[in-house]
């Protein structure tokens, strides 16, 4: 087992380094591939005002698009959403009861949606909020490829504070409590800085576990 020295980048913000070996990084970037190619392609998400954004993504659990959860993804083929595997709540209870060194935290951990988004050299994505969860519960960020900028701000705005911290493969970020709503963007990735052993030659892959709060029959309007 990796030390688990975390640091606190805001209160409820914890960046561990390293946290996944190359075998789960490897076993992530094949999942993340198969998901890819279906039932909903991964494809750059298109906004309301016309732009589309520079990551490619691909949900699991529910589809996200711009701003709600639904079970079928209807700004992209129609097609049900890849459903959540256990082997991924697994991972995000992992994460909860290492990040916070709080095994009842973990343990309470469900999420059941997932977003993975795919980062060539030009991708970036600006600074928002993670607010379309109908829980407070936190999200797990799990990063394999290039290292990025992650840029962590504040609940407020935007703008100042905040704090840049260099995303690596195989580090783990997790915000919840007093961070869930604060404001985080992606400003850069360093190409060629990945590991060819995690089988992503090139570009960054993050993914993001959530707790919708939603159930069936309940998607949102
Ligand atoms: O790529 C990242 O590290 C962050 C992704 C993100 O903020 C999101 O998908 O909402
Ligand atoms: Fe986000």
């Amino acid at each position: 087992m990796t030390a688990l020295f975390g640091t606190e980048v805001a209160p409820g913000a914890v960046h561990v380094p390293g946290w996944l070996d190359t075998e789960r990084q490897r076993e992530l970037v094949a999942a993340c591939r198969a998901w890819a190619t279906g039932p909903v392609p991964m494809r750059h998400t298109r906004l309301p005002l016309g732009g589309v954004m520079s990551v490619r993504t691909v949900c699991v659990g529910w589809h996200w698009q711009p701003y709600r959860y639904t079970r079928t993804a209807d700004d992209v083929n129609g097609a049900r959403v890849v459903g959540f595997p256990d082997w991924l709540r697994e991972l995000g209870r992992e994460a909860v009861a290492d990040a916070y060194r709080d095994p009842a935290a973990g343990a309470a951990y469900a999420p059941d949606a997932a977003l993975v988004n795919f980062y060539d050299e030009a991708a970036r994505m600006g600074m928002h909020q993670d607010k379309d969860e109908r829980s407070p519960a936190p999200v797990v960020s799990l990063s394999v490829g290039d290292t990025c900028v992650f840029r962590f701000g504040n609940t407020e705005n935007r703008n100042r504070p905040y704090t840049d911290v260099e995303l690596a493969s195989g580090d783990l970020f997790v915000f919840g409590g007093p961070s869930r709503l604060a404001h985080h963007g992606v400003t850069r990735v360093h190409p060629g800085t990945a590991d060819p052993a995690t089988g992503l030659r090139a570009g960054r892959l993050n993914i993001t576990l959530r707790t919708t709060g939603l159930s069936d029959g309940r998607d949102q309007p």
